[in-house]
Parts: C-alpha cells; sequence; structure tokens
C-alpha cells in the first residue's frame, strides 16, 4: 500500500473533470493504496494543499488537462516526488510527451501502478525565475512550452473573460487580438550572447507540442537536457493567420521567418523597439510578466508509468 496526494479539478476536460476525478480515485482506491485528497476551489489553494502535505505523500497524482500537469511539476520537480497523470484535459500536451494515455482513466491508472512498481521515466522540466511570477508557485517550473508572443496575447485575453467557455474563448480571444498585433520588442540572453530585436512569437520549449498537439518545436525532446527557444520574426497579421495551421505538422519550420536555438538558459525582456510582450504563459497557465530566466532542470521530473519513446 502507498500513500498517494490526489488533486482533482472539475473544470477540466470541458467540465468532465469531476466524473473523470471520481473514477480514478475509486479505480486508486481498488488497488489497496491510501488516497488524501488534496483538491481545493481554486488551482492556487489545491498547489497550496499538495505543499503542505507533500513530506507524507509517495506520489502524486493529478487528474485534468495540462493545468493539472503544469500544477503537478511544481510539487514534484527537484523534490524526488514521482508524479502521476491521469491525463483528462482538452490538450493534454505533457502526458502526450511521455506517452500517456488520454481519456482512458483505466489505462491511466493501470500505468500509475506500473510506475509504483518501478515502471518510470525521468524528464527534464523548465525552471523559470522572475519578480513578477504569479503566486503562490515561484519558482515556477514547466513541462511543455512557455510563450510570450501572440499566442500568450490570446490566451492572457482568453483568461480575462468568462463567455463564452470552452474553445470558443480562444477563438474570440484570437479575432480580438490578432487584428490589435503589433510586432513585439524582445531583449533576449541566450547561454550568455545577447541581443534585441522584433518578434511575433516568443518561446521556450521543453517538449514538441503546445495548445492541444501543435507542434511548436519538431527538434524538442523532454529528455535532451536542453531547451530549444522558438522565435519568429515580425509578421503582417494575415502571415500570422497562415502560420498557426502550419503549426499542426510542425511545417513552419522551412520558414526562413522562424528560428530555433538550442539553449540551457534564456532570459527574455521587453524591449522598447516594438509593442509591450504579453505576459508569459507555461502549459497553458499564467507564469506572469516578462523580464524572466528560464533555466533547464535536466531530468528532475519523474512521471509514473512514462514511456521513453516520450511520444515523439
Ligand atoms: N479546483 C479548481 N477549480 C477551478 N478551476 C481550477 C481548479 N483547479 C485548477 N483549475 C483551473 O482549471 C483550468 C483548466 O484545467 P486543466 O488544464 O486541467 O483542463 P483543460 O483546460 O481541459 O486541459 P488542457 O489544459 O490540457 O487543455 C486551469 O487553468 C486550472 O488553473
Amino acid at each position: 500500500m502507498r500513500t498517494l496526494g490526489i488533486i482533482t479539478n472539475p473544470t477540466s476536460g470541458s467540465g468532465r473533470g469531476a466524473k473523470w476525478g471520481t473514477e480514478a480515485k475509486a479505480a486508486l482506491a481498488a488497488g489497496g493504496h491510501r488516497l488524501i485528497d488534496l483538491s481545493r476551489g481554486s488551482w492556487a489553494a489545491s498547489y497550496e494543499a499538495a505543499m503542505r502535505h507533500r513530506r507524507e505523500l509517495d506520489a502524486l497524482v493529478v487528474v485534468g488537462g495540462d493545468g493539472m500537469a503544469h500544477l503537478g511539476l511544481q510539487v514534484c520537480a527537484e523534490r524526488k516526488l514521482p508524479l502521476g497523470i491521469v491525463a483528462a484535459g482538452s490538450g493534454d500536451d505533457i502526458a502526450s510527451a511521455v506517452g500517456l494515455p488520454r481519456h482512458d482513466i483505466a489505462a491511466a491508472v493501470a500505468r500509475i501502478e506500473d510506475g509504483l512498481r518501478g515502471e518510470t521515466v525521468s524528464i527534464d522540466v523548465g525552471k523559470v525565475v522572475g519578480d513578477a511570477i504569479e503566486e503562490p508557485a515561484r519558482p515556477r517550473f514547466f513541462g511543455a512550452v512557455l510563450s510570450a508572443g501572440i499566442d500568450a496575447a490570446v490566451a492572457s485575453y482568453a483568461r480575462s473573460i468568462t463567455h463564452p467557455r470552452g474553445p470558443l474563448k480562444y477563438t474570440v480571444a484570437t479575432m480580438r487580438e490578432i487584428p490589435r498585433f503589433s510586432p513585439y520588442g524582445v531583449r533576449l540572453r541566450v547561454d550568455g550572447k545577447e541581443w534585441t530585436q522584433r518578434c511575433t512569437l516568443v518561446a521556450v520549449a521543453n517538449a514538441r507540442v503546445f495548445g492541444g498537439g501543435l507542434i511548436v518545436s519538431p527538434g524538442s525532446s523532454v529528455n535532451d537536457g536542453t531547451l530549444e527557444l522558438v522565435l519568429a520574426e515580425p509578421m503582417s497579421r494575415l502571415d500570422i493567420l497562415r502560420l498557426f495551421p502550419k503549426l499542426r505538422d510542425g511545417s513552419h519550420v522551412s520558414d526562413p521567418r522562424v528560428r530555433f536555438v538550442e539553449a540551457q538558459t534564456v532570459e527574455i525582456a521587453p524591449d522598447p523597439s516594438g509593442a509591450a510582450l504579453p505576459p508569459a504563459f507555461a502549459d497553458g497557465e499564467l507564469v506572469g510578466a516578462t523580464p524572466l530566466k528560464v533555466t533547464v532542470a535536466p531530468r528532475a521530473l519523474t512521471v509514473l508509468g512514462g514511456r521513453a519513446d516520450l511520444g515523439q
């Protein structure tokens, strides 16, 4: 018998989170484990409950999408506490990056059981420091991608509105943000080399995918010990709309306006040569305003039942 913390989120997966959370708890309890339910009324309150109880746990299990995996990362990374992920969100980029099943509670719990018997994978995570990182999780870790470009502006507006709900929120936010777009001014310091430029997209990728399967950084892998800076030069609004569909298969790699730079450390700061950068988002969650410093924390997270193919 193991002591497992579990965090569920009723809002995950367009409202299916409560039902899936109940199913996951029942399946884990049937395995004979002692469960401590650390779910609270918000992401921050659940995080704080998990931090208070983490020393009592053999592992933490999160049920939901990337927001919940992002929560689990904060508690488990660099602490040798294994993380179990029951992927039940709209995107599940982190679960996909470690080859875990989606929307299949029995299969996800079976992987957690495999993990408790020793089948685990250790992955890199991004570690973010900065004065404006949102409380309570500082420094902030991420599993998939951190972005402070046009997609972060869309995410930021989507977060500020209550209607419509679900994926439609992002359509509304895109329709609002693209017409207002003007290239951002950014000062970058990448492994000690510094420059300023204007850009459309500035992202730091640990995994290949973000935004529910968009292949923003095809060359990334969550166990290669590096991050990739993804930069897109200034573009017209029409070209941005043309770029987005290319992320579905990663074909933007052949666009000369998009650059990929392998890095251990990336510092992102606003620069007056262009429009103000939006606040950064990572794994779909608000991280906070720039300046931010991102470093790679190699193999800092152990995922139960993760596979070495890592979703490539
Ligand atoms: N207890 C809670 N009550 C309300 N909202 C919560 C709670 N816990 C987390 N949240 C928020 O709910 C949002 C959605 O969660 P989650 O990411 O798990 O699902 P999703 O959006 O369906 O999946 P994905 O992020 O993979 O697309 C997150 O932004 C998270 O901060």
